[in-house]
């Protein structure tokens, strides 16, 4: 039995993996990946913002999530994605799981089509061929989430070895690139982190939502800030509410942010991304 709620979403995520692959193959979906335009530059994006001296903010399009339940009942992801583009996001995030989140695929291809911006698939990663499916929907960016890997060990009743689990990741990473991805890592603790740094990616998130309580604390940023060597871009995830927050955020340097909840509350999204960055 799953004890918390990741094991909760791992077990399910395995189970739409294993049908989705009996559907279609690997082989159809990599035929698909390569029929797609090419990856946008996820970094290069929040590179150049940041440099300009501004905050670079990922704008998350999601209904729902577990801690929160239906965030906005009016969900139409292209508008949305319009809002965000027009007032200066610098990248989407895209919800595609389906259970947890009331998120989907076709959320993630009209957010795409409906701007220029780079988009990240935000989903629970532990298997190649959702890396694949990433880039056969138009995902110019992957999440591994190294928690999932962690729970995933224990839901197959063994020990977390941080080698396998570094392996792991290291496999989607090295997929993810090689179709011209990009990948956030995220993080919750120092160990996670120091996993996290084995990766080749520059993206190193690190997600204020606590998984066991579900409380968001900033703190969880500023204290593995210290940790990141330079040459990383520290993206903060999770419990950005404020004007507040991010000028205590930008005090640290920290430029790069990913919001959800703030944006999905508000009758314009963009309009709020604007409020809370201007
Ligand atoms: O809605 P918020 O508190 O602004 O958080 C956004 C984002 O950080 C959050 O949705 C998130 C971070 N990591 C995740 C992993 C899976 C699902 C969701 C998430």
């Amino acid at each position: 039995m799953a004890t918390n709620i990741l094991q909760e979403i791992l077990t399910v995520k395995l189970q739409e993996v294993e049908a989705a692959k009996a559907v279609r193959p690997l082989l159809a979906l990599r035929r698909e990946a390569e029929a797609v335009p090419p990856p946008r530059n996820f970094i290069e994006a929040l590179h150049d913002r940041i440099s300009a001296g501004s905050a670079a903010v990922i704008a998350e399009i999601k209904k729902a999530s577990p801690s929160r339940g239906v965030l906005r009942e009016r969900f139409d992801p292209a508008a949305i994605a319009t809002s965000y583009a027009l007032h200066g996001a610098v990248c989407l995030s895209v919800l595609t799981d389906l259970q947890f989140f009331r998120g989907s695929e076709d959320y993630l291809k009209q957010a795409k089509a409906a701007c220029n911006l780079p988009v990240l698939r935000k989903d629970f990663m532990l298997d190649e061929y959702q890396v694949v499916e990433a880039r056969a929907m138009g995902a110019d960016c992957i999440l591994i989430i190294v928690a999932a890997f962690r729970e995933f060990a224990l839901l197959m009743g063994e020990q977390p070895r941080d080698e396998e689990m570094i392996a792991g990741m290291l496999r989607l990473e090295a997929l993810a690139e090689a179709l011209g991805m990009a990948v956030l890592v995220e993080t919750h603790d120092r160990d996670e982190l120091e996993l996290a740094l084995q990766l080749d990616t520059t993206l190193i998130g690190i997600n204020n939502r606590n998984l066991h309580t579900f409380e968001t604390s900033l703190d969880t940023t500023l204290q593995l800030l210290t940790r990141v060597p330079p040459g990383h871009i520290v993206v903060t995830e999770s419990g950005i509410l404020a004007p507040a927050d991010v000028a205590l955020m930008r005090d640290h340097q920290v430029n790069a942010f990913l919001v959800g909840e703030a944006f999905m509350r508000a009758p314009d999204p963009g309009a709020e991304l604007a409020r809370l960055f201007g």
